[in-house]
């Protein structure tokens, strides 16, 4: 008889301690994630550049303007790239005219060229954003030169940033995978990411531009990347096509990234990659943030009319999982 009751009480012994090793690891891979986390919202850019019915200037700016209410720190408004190749941000001059700024938000633009750049500063952007790639055919594809080509545009732009005291921001696209050469190597993004920061970019945000990436990827990825441009300078930019991209973002969080972009209501895709889908929601995100105490500024409720705002005139569901469950509280 006391033979199962001293099994009883070792099962529960080793039980007890599997529970605190549990317990304690989660402590500590939560203790290593960053206490603040700067979101970048381009729902406004990413989002609205990849709808086939032109969005009225005047929703834009509604919806530019109910994002700054919320608290986000970074909103990225529109891009001046050319009208013939991305009709749907034509109206970028109107839409920065017309928002009302508030002064802790940062207002950024997409300029792939001088004339891009220039057209931004008459429209006083607070920064401007380089958009290259790790793959020779989505650069050729999207901004119509090879990625050597790409720097060589993109050093005009940072120094006249410069001189005119402007920061730059640089995007690579296709970070885990491209829609024309399938698979990219982690070595080439971070050769490219580093020639973007030493161009002048204070911060390089990675792009799964076509959502292919998985959490194991995303580590070869930050810690290839990372011996070349310091971990916080860092940014990932995640769309949700295989569903992984809050996985993939606790990913780049646990490795010391702590600049995350995303979009209001998962809007989002670009127009020279076939098959992306959306960026990850900025609702989900936040909610996210919010559970693992993780500080953004954000208000959720705010962000979540702001997603509903958009998703309503664009006649269909908030992309937001977060934004479709609170639906009913509203
Ligand atoms: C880059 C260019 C302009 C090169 O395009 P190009 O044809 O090689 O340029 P060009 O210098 O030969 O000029 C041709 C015409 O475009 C005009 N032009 C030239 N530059 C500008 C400008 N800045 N603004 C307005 N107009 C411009 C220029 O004035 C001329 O006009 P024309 O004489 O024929 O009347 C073109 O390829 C382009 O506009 N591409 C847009 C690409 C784009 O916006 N893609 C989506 C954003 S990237 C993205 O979504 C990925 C990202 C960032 O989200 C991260 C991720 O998910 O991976």
């Amino acid at each position: 008889m006391a033979a199962p009751r001293q099994l009883i009480n070792i099962t529960n012994k080793i039980r007890k301690v599997y529970q605190q090793q549990v317990r304690q690891l989660t402590q500590v891979s939560i203790a290593g994630l960053p206490s603040f986390v700067k979101i970048v919202e381009v729902g406004p850019r990413d989002g609205l550049q990849n709808e086939k019915d032109i969005v009225p200037s005047k929703i834009k700016v509604e919806l530019i303007n109910k994002l700054s209410e919320s608290g986000l720190p970074v909103i990225e408004v529109t891009s001046f790239v050319s009208p013939k190749w991305v009709p749907q941000m034509g109206d970028h001059k109107e839409v920065l005219a017309e928002i009302q700024r508030k002064p802790n938000v940062v207002y950024s633009a997409l300029t792939p060229n001088l004339k891009g750049f220039k057209s931004a500063v008459e429209s006083n952007v607070s920064e401007v954003a380089i958009f290259g790639a790790a793959s020779e055919s989505f650069s050729k594809k999207n901004i119509n030169c090879s990625i050597d080509e790409s720097i060589e545009r993109f050093r005009v732009v940072t120094e006249a940033a410069k001189d005119r005291n402007i920061p730059v921001r640089g995007y690579v696209s296709c970070v885990m995978g491209c829609p024309y050469e399938g698979d990219v190597q982690p070595q080439k993004v971070a050769e490219v990411a580093k020639k973007l920061y030493e161009l002048g970019c204070y911060e390089i945000s990675l792009g799964d531009t076509i959502g292919v990436g998985t959490p194991g990827l995303v580590r070869e990825l930050i810690s290839t990347v990372s011996k070349q441009v310091p971990v916080d300078r860092l940014a990932i930019h995640c769309h949700d096509t295989y569903g992984q991209a809050l996985a993939n973002i606790f990913a780049a969080l646990q490795m010391g990234v702590s600049v995350v972009d995303s979009s209001v209501s998962g809007l989002g895709g670009c127009p020279y990659a076939k098959g992306a889908s959306g960026n990850v929601s900025t609702e989900d995100v936040v909610y996210l943030m919010n559970g693992l105490s993780i500080k953004t500024g954000v208000n959720l409720p705010k962000l979540i009319e702001a997603g509903h705002f958009i998703s309503s005139y664009l006649g269909r569901p908030p992309g937001s999982k977060v934004a479709q469950a609170t639906k009913s509280s509203l």
